[in-house]
């Protein structure tokens, strides 16, 4: 067993050829399977040989790749792009393959828990390759499949007996001039003897984070500038809204515990019939375990044409509903941001009666206070902390 690292281009030329068939119809014996351990979150590039064959935990989700280092793509015009992507789901793929049961060895890649790492890298092909990307994705722990097939063994005597038996000869019988036929069937047998090699699959395995905790918010609402805040990210950050176009990636290192933060681009009313950024980016909550709300708490101040916090918090609970069923259904906060900003404090104070359920931080992003407060609660929240609960659509009074 071996453990893969990031980015890895892996000739699986791995799984041995079978024996070669023996005397006293022995068949020809079977080699030891070939068992790579990847990390969760990996994700399998084919350059060549057949798509793998998911044989546990067969998963659905819809594959879209998140395949920058430290972010997330969410173009799939981006995917379209790249050099012969075929961009068929797993699923898809998984579907049409035949597990071929009867051969005797395979390579198979385990999906193994313990591995540090967390952070994805792109394909590292060249530009002429053709590479069938995101041919399968390994996202449970004990997931397995078959990536290369092993060869089969050579059969025993036993299945050519009329061409290894001679015919008795008869007294005084002339022998006859076999040697072109002794020729054949020594060929004959000799193939029917000798294992047939394993197959090659030349693949390249990408590690995909899976955050931890994703942050949602309108445009503008600072969820970039919070996550800069509370780890080491550096997203762009701008006055407009959109500016975050790829979800980013933060660690938030504790002592005992490293989490990660996705950015996802601001939601709009009415993402999930794709308007804004739209449903790209309620995918990639799928995934996350934990939610944080980001609002502004500037946003209908002073004649702003923005909405008050309850009412964004509504939109996007709503949103996330409308995308899937039970999105939202998951350990959330809500970090309230701009308190700096005047008037602020009455908005929040507000926003504390208007909403129940969730814990509420009051926070300034861009002078990073409130946020220990923030990065405690993220930290209960993904350690499964019993008192949590998700922001359910009766809990705000709008
Ligand atoms: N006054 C004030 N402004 C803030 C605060 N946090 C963020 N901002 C400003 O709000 C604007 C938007 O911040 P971003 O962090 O880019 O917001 P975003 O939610 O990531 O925006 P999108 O990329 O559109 O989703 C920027 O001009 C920030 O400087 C804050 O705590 N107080």
């Amino acid at each position: 067993m071996f453990h893969c690292s990031l980015g890895l281009q892996w000739p699986a030329k791995s799984c041995r050829r079978g024996g070669h068939g023996t005397s006293k119809n022995k068949i020809g014996t079977r080699g030891e399977d070939k068992i790579l351990q990847v990390p969760i979150g990996t994700v399998i590039h084919l350059k060549k040989g057949e798509i793998p064959s998911m044989l546990e935990h067969c998963s659905s989700a819809d594959l879209d790749p998140w395949e920058l280092p430290g972010s997330l793509s969410t173009d799939q015009s981006e995917v379209d792009q790249l050099p012969s992507s075929k961009n068929t789901s797993m699923a898809e793929k998984v579907k049409s393959t035949h597990v071929a049961g009867h051969l005797s060895f395979c390579t198979e890649i385990t999906v193994d828990q313990s591995s540090g790492m967390n952070q994805a890298t792109g394909p590292q092909s060249e530009p002429t390759e053709e590479i069938s990307y995101n041919v399968a994705e390994l996202t449970e722990e004990g997931q397995r499949m078959i990536v290369a097939n092993g060869g089969e063994g050579g059969l025993g005597n036993v299945c050519y007996p009329n061409v290894t038996m001679k015919p008795k000869m008869t007294k005084g019988e002339v022998p006859r001039d076999n040697s072109i036929e002794d020729e054949a069937s020594n060929d004959d047998r000799s193939s029917l003897r000798t294992g047939l090699p394993g197959s090659e699959a030349v693949l390249v395995l990408e590690l995909k984070s899976i955050p931890d905790v994703g942050l949602v918010g309108m445009p503008n609402a600072g969820k970039s500038t919070l996550l800069g805040a509370i780890s080491r990210a550096k997203p762009a950050i701008g006055h407009y809204a959109f500016t975050t176009l790829r979800p980013n990636l933060g660690n938030l290192n504790f002592d005992d515990l490293s989490i990660t933060v996705a950015d996802i681009p601001g939601l709009i009313k009415g993402a999930h019939q794709n308007r804004g950024l739209g449903h790209a980016f309620l995918r990639h909550i799928e995934r996350t375990k934990v939610l944080a709300y980001v609002v502004d708490l500037a946003a209908a101040l002073d004649g702003r044409k923005g909405i008050p916090p309850w009412e964004q918090l509504r939109d996007l609970v709503l949103e996330l509903e409308h995308h899937q069923g039970g999105l939202s259904n998951r350990p959330a906060l809500v970090v309230a941001n701009k308190i700096d900003e005047t008037g602020a404090e009455d908005v929040f104070r507000e926003l504390e009666k208007r909403v129940e359920g969730v814990p509420i931080y009051r926070v300034c992003a861009v002078l990073e206070e409130g946020i220990s407060e923030v990065k405690a609660g993220l930290k209960l929240l993904v350690n499964g902390d019993e008192n949590s609960s998700s922001l359910n659509i009766e809990n705000i009074r709008c």
